[in-house]
């Protein structure tokens, strides 16, 4: 999917909200337990009540690793299902990889090919060579972290480089931008730290970002679209558990819709005020 492709999408649905499929067997609504696979038919329901409110679908890989073969099935399954029935959704494989090289051509198969999903997430801190294997797919995206979401950021990733004054995040955006290109990569920052967003702007001004942190985790909307949405948007926003756990009873669907409708109808706002849509 193009960059152009993503924006017509949040222009069409008036929002930039990505669901976090984060599924856990021990929060899915128990009448699912007896499913041949639960994690799909919870996911199934979740995409059913919010793929017109959702650009994007993003599939942490632990949720479903933790499960060994039949996790590795229900993804395949939700991956098939969106393909199917939304082919217009972005689907992102929350992975986080780090490799050298060799193991990162691997990953970078798994996830693109044998998977099909439009993007991974890559920890940045082996360096260009680990990062080219993803880069190397057409039409596929890189999400490398920059700044994260949780209260430990700050051990590395905001050190400073005496020698130019850069801080260590913004090292990675100013040297990986070379690595690919605005059409191919984009960066997390996590809506947890919003002051950071002009500087990622400064270096990055028209990537995509991937804003996990909305919602549980108590990110603003609002502060993350000042000073981080581009003529573009430039805006992916991820809620997991805010939507998905919004009701663990029968009624799970209504109330995971209501709180990805609330979060679509922000944005909505927030694109007029941009004069986006
Ligand atoms: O790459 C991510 O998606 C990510 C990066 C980050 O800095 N912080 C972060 O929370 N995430 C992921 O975003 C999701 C957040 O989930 P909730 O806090 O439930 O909305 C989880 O899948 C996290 O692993």
């Amino acid at each position: 999917m193009t960059a152009q492709e993503l924006f017509e999408q949040i222009k069409k649905k008036r929002s930039f909200l990505c669901v976090g499929l984060d599924t856990e067997l021990t929060k899915i609504p128990e009448h699912l337990l007896s499913k041949e696979d639960p994690m799909f038919e919870f996911n199934k329901k979740i995409i059913e009540a919010t793929h017109d409110l959702a650009i994007a679908y993003k599939l942490n890989l632990a949720f479903y690793e933790v499960h060994g073969a039949s996790g590795w099935i229900s993804l395949m399954n939700t991956v098939k299902y969106i393909r199917k029935y939304h082919p217009e959704i972005f689907i992102i494989a929350d992975a986080k990889r780090g490799d050298i090289a060799n193991t990162a051509r691997m990953y970078a198969k798994a996830y693109f090919r044998s998977l099909n999903c439009d993007a991974v997430t890559v920890s940045p801190y082996l360096g260009q060579d680990s990062v080219m294997p993803y880069l190397e797919y057409d039409n596929k995206w890189t999400i490398l972290l920059a700044i994260t979401s949780n209260e430990s950021f700050k051990d590395f990733q905001t050190i400073e480089n005496k020698d130019t004054g850069n801080k260590v995040f913004e090292e990675v955006v100013l040297k990986s931008m070379h690595w690919g290109s605005d059409a191919n990569m984009m960066y997390v920052v996590g809506a947890t730290h919003p002051e950071y967003f002009a500087a990622v702007r400064k270096h990055a001004p028209n990537h995509f970002l991937l804003v996990p942190g909305v919602g549980q985790q108590g990110g603003s909307l609002q502060k993350v679209a000042e000073s981080g949405m581009t003529d573009n948007c430039g805006l992916i926003v991820n809620s997991s558990r805010g939507i998905i756990y919004a009701d663990i009873s029968g009624n799970f669907t209504v109330e995971a819709r209501k709180r990805a409708f609330t979060l679509q109808q922000e944005m909505e706002i927030l694109l007029k005020q941009k004069g986006l849509i």
